[in-house]
């Protein structure tokens, strides 16, 4: 029973390979930084921490590691696997494609058993943007086979676990909560249910409902902080300002969710309860630079602050704190972050309204486009 994990970071070590070994998996990582593989080839085993008053500890034991720059041992690897996971980052799939493409087409050269692929990152229909990148490297006989050998079930997973400082390299601390996700209507005849997953018939409603609360609201708790000069979410969710401001953006996708899936609004009201109390866990340092991380991919159209700001206005709600959550976005401004640099450049080069629409695709004319730029010249005013 091996499950062949693609990223050994922080979800992938805090949440995935952990659940994994714990439904049974022989659990190996592939990685592209050399460090991390080789302390998992040597040690074989890693520490999680909950981040919880008694700080428990699970030592997560008979994990491995491989290259993932080793094309060749990726896709053997994929060959003799049971199941496939990543956590490696949505814009990061295509890079892993071939090795899992070759590792199919073994696996239907030697007539092997069916192989799901459950993409775990935080993306709307994650595993098919993975299985439409593995299908360009595919032979056209592999094309057709494909459906018959392998199956890319969407997923929608959630656990907070920033980025470590450790002095143990494989150390992860993570929060208590946990919530994986996956559409069981993908899932091939006769799987095997990996103890911890939650199998639902339809994935829509579960994905839209946590990209678009949990990471909307860390969005906003970033971006508002960031603004305030703030550098962890528990200091910004210390400010009772920066809450008033995230419950304002959870209210407006969370009236848009309300509409569209028709849930309980009380019970959803306890869902955001929640998750603002996740972000005040002090047990955690979650850094602003983490939360708010590439944000030309938060500022896309299907991402956490456009597409609720769009739901929210098909629903006859004004999504204005949504919009001066993305104008606060647009000056998100981190050096070491390739995207916050491009979006600077950009800001720089074509202004808050052009910049607007090549990133959200917000035409200047859509109520949404004005809403951003009057936010962002209201605060320029300041
Ligand atoms: N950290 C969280 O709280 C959290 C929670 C839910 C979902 N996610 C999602 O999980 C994904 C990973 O996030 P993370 O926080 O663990 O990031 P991370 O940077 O800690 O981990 C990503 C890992 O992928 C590795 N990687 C990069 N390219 C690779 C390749 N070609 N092959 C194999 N490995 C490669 C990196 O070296 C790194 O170790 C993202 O999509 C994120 O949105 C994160
Ligand atoms: O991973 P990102 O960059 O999409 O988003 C940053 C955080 O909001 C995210 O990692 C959360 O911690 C996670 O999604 C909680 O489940």
């Amino acid at each position: 029973m091996i499950a062949l994990h693609f990223g050994a970071g922080n979800i992938g070590r805090g949440f995935i390979g952990l659940l994994l070994s714990e439904a049974g998996y022989d659990v190996i990582f592939s990685d592209v930084n050399q460090e991390l593989v080789q302390e998992l080839q040597k040690r074989g085993e890693y520490t999680v921490t909950l981040a919880n008053e008694t700080h428990d500890q699970v030592v997560v034991t008979g994990v491995s590691a491989i290259d993932g720059t080793d094309l060749e041992q990726v896709a053997s690897t994929v060959a003799k696997a049971e199941l496939v996971t990543t956590a490696v980052g949505v814009n990061i799939l295509k890079h892993i494609a071939k090795g899992i493409a070759q590792g199919i087409e073994q696996r239907i050269a030697a007539g092997a058993a069916p192989l799901h692929v459950i993409a775990c990152e935080n993306a709307i229909g994650g595993s098919s943007q993975l299985k439409a990148h593995v299908l360009e490297h595919l032979s056209d006989e592999a094309k057709a086979k494909l459906d018959q050998f392998a199956a890319f079930p969407d997923a929608a997973v959630d656990r907070i676990v920033p980025i470590q400082h450790h002095e143990d390299r494989l150390a992860v601390t993570v929060e208590p909560f946990h919530e994986w996700v996956v559409d069981e209507s993908k899932m091939l005849k006769g799987y095997r249910v990996i103890e911890g997953v939650h199998y639902v018939q339809e994935l829509q409603p579960y994905i839209e409902r946590k990209l678009f609360t949990v990471n909307t609201g860390h969005a906003s708790a970033a971006y508002i902080g960031n603004l305030l000069g703030y550098e962890t979410i528990q200091q910004a969710m210390a400010d009772e300002q920066v809450v008033d401001q995230v419950r304002a953006a959870l209210a407006e996708s969370g009236g848009a969710l309300i509409a569209r899936y028709q849930f309980d609004e009380a019970e959803h009201q306890r869902y955001i309860d929640t998750i603002i109390e996740r972000f005040r866990n002090t047990e955690l340092t979650d850094e602003i630079s983490r939360v708010g991380r590439s944000p030309l991919r938060k500022l896309s159209p299907n991402d956490r602050l456009v597409r609720p700001a769009l739901l929210a206005y098909e629903a006859g709600i004004e999504p204005k704190q949504l919009a001066k959550v993305m104008a606060a976005a647009l000056r998100f401004d981190v050096k070491d972050d390739p995207e916050s640099v491009e979006l600077q450049q950009l800001m720089q080069q074509a202004g808050v309204s052009e910049t607007v629409a090549k990133v959200t695709s917000l035409e200047a004319d859509h109520p949404i486009h004005r809403m951003v730029v009057a936010s962002y010249e209201a605060a320029s005013a300041k």
